[in-house]
């Protein structure tokens, strides 16, 4: 197993934001955890990171106890691109990427690292904004930066590390939400393995190969997306009423539209 959390339970000012979690990522899997805000998703994804430590529990990587690990030997074991990553320093694209792999000092010799970037920038799309400065970059361009950082990290050790994503696609448009993420499917597929957060219900169905379901700290369900996307869960968890289609034909997987946007004439609104 890539990733084994075991009972882990967090907390912070006297409360627990995460409680009895166990999931686990196997080599090859995408898997994806949805909830409302505030649920623990990313206090969840920073310790599979190690960024945290749990009060009570384990967290395991490649079969090792994270608290035993090195912050080198983490950083070739997974990487990861946090909901907000920052442009205050004037370094160029290229150089942000470049950054991924100074863990890895003479274990990746400076013409691998060139080439490390090269092919990440490019499959982020930025190969033509490598000379930018990344304080002149847009929103969705500097989380593809940061992306691109994070896919050299674990390129520049074994290549197939734990990817963790939280909100990835939140800053891009709809074109590049399916490139982020078929770059994390093409890195599970490769033979590492990839724990997102996601919104986004319908692209978690598409890129998921479980959907793990998370609320005020808590695991409530994990499973393949048919089996958790239902109109029942969706209502328990989000509060929300949804038109909800078990198998659509074009992906085979569910689609769900919130009732709130079925129906609702937008043209009233704008006074139209
Ligand atoms: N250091 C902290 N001290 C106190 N509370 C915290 C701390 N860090 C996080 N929290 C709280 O823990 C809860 C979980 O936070 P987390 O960021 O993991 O949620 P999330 O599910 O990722 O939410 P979102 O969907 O809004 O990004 C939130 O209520 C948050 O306010």
């Amino acid at each position: 197993m890539m990733l084994d959390m075991q009972h882990v339970a967090f907390g912070a000012n006297g409360r627990f934001l995460l409680d009895d979690v166990s999931l686990s990522v196997a080599r090859g899997e995408v898997v994806v955890i949805i909830g409302p805000n505030g649920a623990g998703k990313s206090t969840l994804l920073r310790l599979a990171a190690g960024l945290v430590a749990p009060v009570s529990g384990r967290v395991l990587l490649g079969g090792h106890d994270l608290a035993t690990l090195s912050d080198a030997r983490k950083a070739g074991l997974r990487a990861m691109l946090a909901q907000n990553s920052p442009a205050h320093a004037r370094f160029t694209v290229r150089e942000l990427a470049a950054m991924g792999g100074l863990h890895a000092g003479r274990a990746c010799s400076a013409s691998a690292l060139a080439a490390h970037v090269h092919a990440a920038l490019e499959l982020v799309g930025l190969l033509p904004m490598a000379e930018r400065d990344i304080t002149s970059l847009s929103g969705g361009e500097r989380q593809r930066a940061h992306y691109a950082r994070v896919l050299v990290q674990l390129r520049a050790a074994a290549g197939n590390g734990l990817l963790l994503l939280d909100e990835p696609v939140s800053a891009q448009d709809l074109a590049r939400q399916g490139l982020v993420l078929n770059v994390a499917r093409a890195h599970a597929r490769q033979g590492g393995a990839c724990l997102m957060v996601l919104h986004d219900l319908n692209w978690a169905t598409c890129v998921a190969d479980r959907i793990v379901v998370l609320r005020n700290g808590r695991i409530e369900a994990d499973g393949r997306p048919e089996q958790i996307v239902s109109a029942t869960l969706l209502r328990d968890v989000f509060g929300l009423e949804t038109e909800h289609v078990p198998v659509h034909a074009r992906t085979g997987r569910p689609f769900v539209v919130p009732h709130d946007i079925v129906g609702h004439d937008f043209s009233e609104q704008y006074g139209e």
